[in-house]
């Protein structure tokens, strides 16, 4: 087991990729803190998106808890830290996963749709690594943090003008964090997911044409599963990569480098 006795934080663990970081990693023998926001697991009761993972990580025996929140607010940043240190006594990884992608048009996007979205998917993961970081420097035992930025940090789309920008600088977070973290042995590093088949981009993929589009430019054949970076969450979070810093992993069955 690559995570055994490690405590993680996911946030966005509630659903989608964040849910298989989640699992896999309880898999992998670690203890999870899950944090979600409620108003984004549409489709779901207060918790119950939540509650699901809970359970299953349970059966995997491991311990599992969750917080309700926003990564945008600071606070919660530092609550989340504090209830993972009170309930596992350390933190050993996090996955700074949470994130949202409303598909809008350049022309017509107000200004309060660009500010939600930089706010939760770069300000959130800004606070939550900073939070995590002021742990791991406190046990004075290093640590890992993995940040899902997106094949979006390399290529535009012109629906995503809001959001490409948020996953390019997630990234490049990953990047500087590297840097002034490596003197306490805390790696940053970032997972980058081509098209993964979650509730993010249900209704995007629910177009037959754009599905059929996306699957031909992959040369695995197939829109990625949760798993599929879930697991490299894990190798990243683990000390199987241990001399892995500031790297970028693409996860995206190939798709970025078919362009030909
Ligand atoms: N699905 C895809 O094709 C790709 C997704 N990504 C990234 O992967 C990450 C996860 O995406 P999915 O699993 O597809 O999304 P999802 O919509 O299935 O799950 C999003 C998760 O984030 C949580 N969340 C959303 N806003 C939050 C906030 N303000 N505070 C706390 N939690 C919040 C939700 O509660 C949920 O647990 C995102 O950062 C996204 O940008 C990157 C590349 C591709
Ligand atoms: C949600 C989108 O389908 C997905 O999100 C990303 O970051 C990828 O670039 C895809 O566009």
């Amino acid at each position: 087991m690559l995570l055994k006795g490690k405590s993680l934080i996911v946030t966005g663990g509630s659903r989608g990729i964040g849910r298989a970081i989640a699992v896999q990693a309880a898999r992998h023998g670690a203890d999870v803190l899950i944090a979600y926001r409620h108003e984004s697991d549409a489709g779901y009761q207060r918790g119950d998106a939540a509650r699901e993972v809970l359970a299953e990580i349970r059966t995997l025996g491991r311990r599992a808890l969750a917080l309700e929140g926003n990564v945008a607010d600071p606070d919660y940043a530092s609550a989340l830290v504090e209830y993972a240190v009170q309930s596992f006594g350390r933190v050993d990884a996090l996955a700074s996963n949470a994130g949202v992608c409303p598909f809008h048009s350049f022309l017509d996007l107000p200004p309060q749709l660009l500010r939600d979205t930089v706010d939760i998917n770069l300000n959130g993961a800004f606070f939550v690594t900073q939070a995590v970081a002021r742990q791991m420097q406190r046990q004075g035992q290093g640590g890992a943090i993995v940040a899902t930025s997106s094949i979006s940090a390399l290529v535009g789309d012109a629906m995503q003008t809001h959001y490409t920008p948020t996953k390019a600088g997630v990234h490049s977070l990953m990047q500087s964090c590297a840097i002034a973290l490596g003197p306490y042995g805390i790696r940053c590093n970032s997972v980058l997911p081509g098209a993964i088949a979650t509730d993010l981009n249900r209704q995007h993929l629910s177009d037959a044409d754009q599905r059929s589009h996306l699957e031909k430019r992959i040369p695995l054949g197939r829109l990625g599963q949760p798993d599929d970076v879930g697991d490299c969450v894990v190798f990243l979070a683990s000390d199987m990569a241990r001399y892995v810093t500031g790297a970028a992993l693409l996860v995206d069955g190939g798709m970025f480098v078919n362009l030909q």
